[in-house]
């Protein structure tokens, strides 16, 4: 499963809705906000950017220093909440700070991650928000790849708040149907759990923990495990010699190339959706 050839399909689709708003004298706005100077954070930022020109979305881009103070990270999310020209933003993680009252600070109708407490709320109750851009990525490609969701068996393996928790609730709406087996760093006979799956999504953080004598031969297997070994971005599933998860799975989307690009694409999704429900 390709995620950059899609993410590359969403952009036409979104560059339309982008000038159907142009026309009516309406240009969205995304705001990032980087602290520090990973590299990696960097480049994820820089990529939302070239995304947002390409489509005719306007760039806020705000960077802070290593050790910008709470305060100060969280006077910059006021002065994005309160700007006209910002329709969504978001402030890139890790910050090393308090994620959690960065996140709730956040104007939920402006939280591009579709991680505000609130929103997460509405997630669990069914009503409609910004959703999460890497779950909703994960979703976007099975539906583009039309591989079967309804009814099917999911094994989700991790538990964090961006990947596993809430492709979990995703998953299980009527609109999905999928049967969720939520696994993560103390289950027990994981590889019994993955034997079952139709659709197999490693989100753990464990270089190769999925390997090939796991998977149900056809299986859709997604990789949105991010490690860094020896420099490279390694992924939770095994891609090497006889464990080559690709000998076996029926679809597989890889890491790099495969979720990655789809986060993006939700991304731009959630500030289009955005500046349309703000109109
Ligand atoms: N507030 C916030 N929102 C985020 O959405 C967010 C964040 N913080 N912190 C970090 C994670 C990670 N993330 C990715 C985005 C794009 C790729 C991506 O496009 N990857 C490419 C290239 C990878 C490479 O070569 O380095 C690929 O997989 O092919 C990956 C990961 C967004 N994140």
């Amino acid at each position: 499963m390709d995620g950059k050839a899609t993410l590359a399909a969403i952009k036409i689709e979104l560059a339309e809705r982008v000038r159907a708003l142009a026309a009516r004298g309406i240009v969205p706005g995304l705001g990032t906000v980087l602290v520090g100077d990973d590299p990696g954070s960097r480049w994820y930022v820089a990529a939302k950017h070239r995304d947002c020109a390409e489509i005719g979305i306007r760039s806020i881009a705000r960077e802070l220093p290593a050790g910008t103070s709470q305060g100060e990270v969280e006077a910059v999310v006021d002065e994005l909440n309160a700007d006209p020209e910002c329709t969504a933003f978001l402030v890139q993680q890790p910050t090393g700070l308090d994620e959690f009252a960065i996140l709730s600070r956040v104007d939920p109708d402006k939280d591009v991650d579709g991680l505000h407490p609130v929103n997460l709320g509405s997630l669990v109750l069914g009503r409609a928000a910004p959703l999460p851009c890497t779950p909703m990525g994960i979703i976007e490609l099975l539906r583009r790849y039309e591989v079967p969701i309804a009814g099917a068996q999911a094994v989700v393996i991790g538990r964090g708040l961006t990947v596993g928790r809430p492709l979990g609730l995703l998953l299980t709406r009527r609109s999905e149907n999928a049967t969720v087996t939520l696994c993560h760093t103390g289950t027990r006979d994981l590889a019994e759990h993955v034997r079952r799956a139709d659709i197999v999504v490693a989100a753990a953080g464990v270089p190769g923990l999925i390997t090939a004598d796991m998977v149900k031969p056809g299986a859709a297997v997604l990789d949105v495990g991010v490690s860094r070994v020896d420099g490279k971005i390694a992924g939770d599933v095994s891609r090497a010699g006889e464990q080559d998860v690709a000998r076996v799975a029926g679809f597989l989307a890889p890491n790099p190339g495969g979720v990655g690009p789809m986060t993006r694409a939700m991304l731009l999704g959630n500030v289009v959706a955005a500046a349309e429900r703000q109109r």
